[in-house]
Formats: C-alpha cells, structure tokens, sequence
C-alpha cells in the first residue's frame, strides 16, 4: 500500500482542520513570526517540563506491551526514544536555568495535569500495543510539525528559541516520527475494526490535547 493509503495518513486527511489546529497554532506561529512574548514560552517551558515527566511512563508502558515478533528495529526505535527523552529532560533542566525558572516550583496547571491523566491511562495494561505506539506517533508528530514550521529557512524565530525549536525538528527527530508512523500504520493494519476506530477516537483526543497545551501555553493579558 502506498504511503497515502495508509491509516494514519487517512486520519491526516480526515481530520485535516483539527490537525492544522494542533500543528499551526498561535503559540507556534508567533515564534516563527518573531513576535512571541518571552513569558509565554517560560510558561511552556515549566509545563512541559512536566508532561515530559509523565510522558517518560507513557512510553516505557510500550515495552512490556510490544509483541514478541517485533523487528530488532521495532526495539531499537523504542529504546532510542527512551534514551531521547533522558536527554530531553536534562536539555529542559539546563534550559529552565537559562530562563531562571526553578522547576520545583512550577506548579502544574490543569491543562497539563488532564493530559498527563491522558497518559496514565493509555499506559494501562487494557490499551493495545497498536493503540499505544499509534498515540506515541501522533504526540511525537504534532510536535514535529509544529516546531518544523520555526526552523524554516523563512522563519524568524528568536535566537533564544531556536535551541527549543532544532530539538523537535531535527532531521534524527523527524525519522524518529517517520519510523512511528510505519510501526503504528503496521499494527493498526493488523487489527480488527473496534481497535482502528478507537485508536482514531484516541488521536483525535491527542490533537485536541495538543491544542489545550499550546492555548495554555499562549499569553493572554495575565501573562505580561
Ligand atoms: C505537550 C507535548 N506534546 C508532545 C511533546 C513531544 N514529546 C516529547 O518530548 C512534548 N514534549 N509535549
């Protein structure tokens, strides 16, 4: 089948407007234009600093669901995500320092503490391996996308971000989300209609969370 007919390419097309949304919001659109307010990003900054902590329990929850016939591949990608993310969490301390945020002290908002919910529950034992390698894709993706649009050549993202913006769309990080999307495409294709259908339920969800995040992320007058 040809990379256009894929499932998760389908669900692109599908549910194109809510995936614009997710990977063209304002928050992404005033870095790459330059106008961003620094206090917005630091306000990302410490709440993703927390989704990352959960997402870290997200993905291992991976291993002792992946199949016995996986591809020494298959492992590989998993395994270099792990270690991807220790990297992250260390890159989100060093750069916390930067912009003096103390992360002890960044309280988690409720936008971020709903989609970490999300996550916990994904990692339950109940969710199928092609649920959950098709909902890793899906929040790897949207940040791909969203970030690939700051380090364009026509981009005018701040010098100061762009650090932030090279992590989610390097070329390593891209291929990242293209093996994703291969393995989730390979076990949804291998599995019954009830799964596909509420596999696409739980993306629609991730984009919608995506979209919270970043909303919460943008400044509006409490911010300044
Ligand atoms: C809210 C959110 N979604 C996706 C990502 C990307 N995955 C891990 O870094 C992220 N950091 N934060």
């Amino acid at each position: 089948m040809d990379e256009r007919g894929s499932i998760t390419s389908q669900w692109l097309r599908r549910h194109n407007a809510l995936y614009q949304a997710a990977t063209r919001h304002p928050f992404i659109l005033t870095i790459a234009d330059g106008s961003i307010n620094f206090q917005c990003f630091k306000r990302w900054l410490g709440q993703d600093y927390h989704f990352v902590k959960a997402f870290v329990r997200f993905l291992a929850s991976l291993l002792p669901k992946m199949p016995k016939e996986a591809t020494d591949e298959e492992m590989d990608t998993l395994l270099g995500g792990i270690v991807a993310l220790r990297d992250e969490i260390y890159w989100f301390r060093s750069e916390a320092m930067r912009w003096t945020i103390q992360l002890d002290l960044v309280s988690i908002k409720v936008t971020t503490q709903e989609y970490c919910e999300f996550l916990e529950q994904l990692s339950q034992g109940n969710f199928e391996y092609a649920i959950a390698v098709t909902a890793l894709w899906a929040i790897e993706f949207v940040y791909y996308e969203s970030f690939a649009l700051c380090t364009q050549s026509n981009a005018k993202t701040p010098t100061e971000l762009r650090e932030a913006c090279e992590r989610w769309s390097n070329m390593e990080f891209k291929n990242y989300c293209v093996l994703l999307k291969g393995l989730a495409d390979k076990y949804l294709e291998g599995s019954n209609l009830h799964v596909r259908q509420k596999a696409e339920e739980i993306f629609v969800q991730i984009l919608k969370q995506e979209i919270k995040f970043w909303d919460m992320s943008t400044c509006d007058e409490n911010c300044i």
